[in-house]
C-alpha cells in the first residue's frame, strides 16, 4: 500500500465518518474523525462552536485540527467535515498527507442520511432547501480528490472494498 494515509472528503452525509470507521478497521489504522478532534481541541460541540464562537473560528479550529493530524504522521484514515475543503491551505495539507478520497452521493439520499441527526449547525430550517443551496455552492468543492466514489445505494463494506481496491493499485 503506497499512500501514507487516507482522506476522506466529501459532502455531509456522504458517509466520511462511518467508512473511517469500517477502513481503519479492515487496515489496522487508526480513525481520526476531524470534528471530534477539533470538539475535543475547543473542549465544545460542533453546534456550541459554530453558536458561541462563529463559523471562521470554527474553520480556523478546522486547519489546526488537519495539521495536528496529518502531518508527519503515517496509518491513519482521517475522516473530515465536509467544509474542510474549502479552504486551499487546508486542500494543499490534505494532498501532501495521503490519498484523498471523496465520497459522493444523491440529494436524496443526503436528506435521507442526515435528517435525524440535529448536530449540523449549517442545515438548520428547511433540511431539504439548504441540502440544495450547499450541494450547489460546493458543487466543484471535492473535484481536487484523487479518487471519487458514489455512496448512493452502496453498503459501507461495498464501499470500503472500492477504496481498497483503489489502494492496491
Ligand atoms: N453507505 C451507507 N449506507 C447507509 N447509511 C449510511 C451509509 N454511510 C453512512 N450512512 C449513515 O448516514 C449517516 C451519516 O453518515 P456519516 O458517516 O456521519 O456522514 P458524514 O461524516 O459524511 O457526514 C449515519 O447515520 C450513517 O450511519
Ligand atoms: O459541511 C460542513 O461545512 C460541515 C460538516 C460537518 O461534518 P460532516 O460532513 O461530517 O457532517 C461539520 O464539520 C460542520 O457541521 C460543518
Ligand atoms: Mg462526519
Amino acid at each position: 500500500m503506497n499512500a501514507r494515509n487516507i482522506v476522506l472528503i466529501g459532502f455531509m452525509g456522504t458517509g466520511k465518518s462511518t467508512v473511517a470507521h469500517e477502513l481503519a478497521q479492515r487496515f489496522g489504522w487508526k480513525r481520526v474523525d476531524l470534528d471530534a478532534s477539533i470538539e475535543e481541541a475547543e473542549k465544545a460541540t460542533i453546534p456550541q462552536l459554530f453558536a458561541d464562537k462563529g463559523e471562521p473560528y470554527f474553520r480556523r479550529a478546522e486547519t489546526e485540527a488537519l495539521r495536528r493530524e496529518l502531518e508527519g504522521v503515517e496509518g491513519r484514515v482521517v475522516a473530515t467535515g465536509g467544509g474542510a475543503v474549502l479552504a486551499e491551505e487546508n486542500r494543499a495539507i490534505m494532498t501532501a498527507n495521503g490519498l484523498v478520497v471523496a465520497l459522493t452521493a444523491d440529494e436524496e439520499t443526503i436528506v435521507r442520511r442526515v435528517k435525524d441527526d440535529p448536530n449540523r449547525p449549517l442545515l438548520q430550517g428547511d433540511l431539504r432547501e439548504r441540502v440544495r443551496t450547499l450541494l450547489g455552492q460546493r458543487k466543484h468543492a471535492y473535484d481536487f480528490a484523487h479518487v471519487r466514489i458514489d455512496t448512493s445505494d452502496k453498503t459501507v463494506e461495498r464501499i470500503a472494498d472500492e477504496i481498497a481496491a483503489h489502494l492496491a493499485r
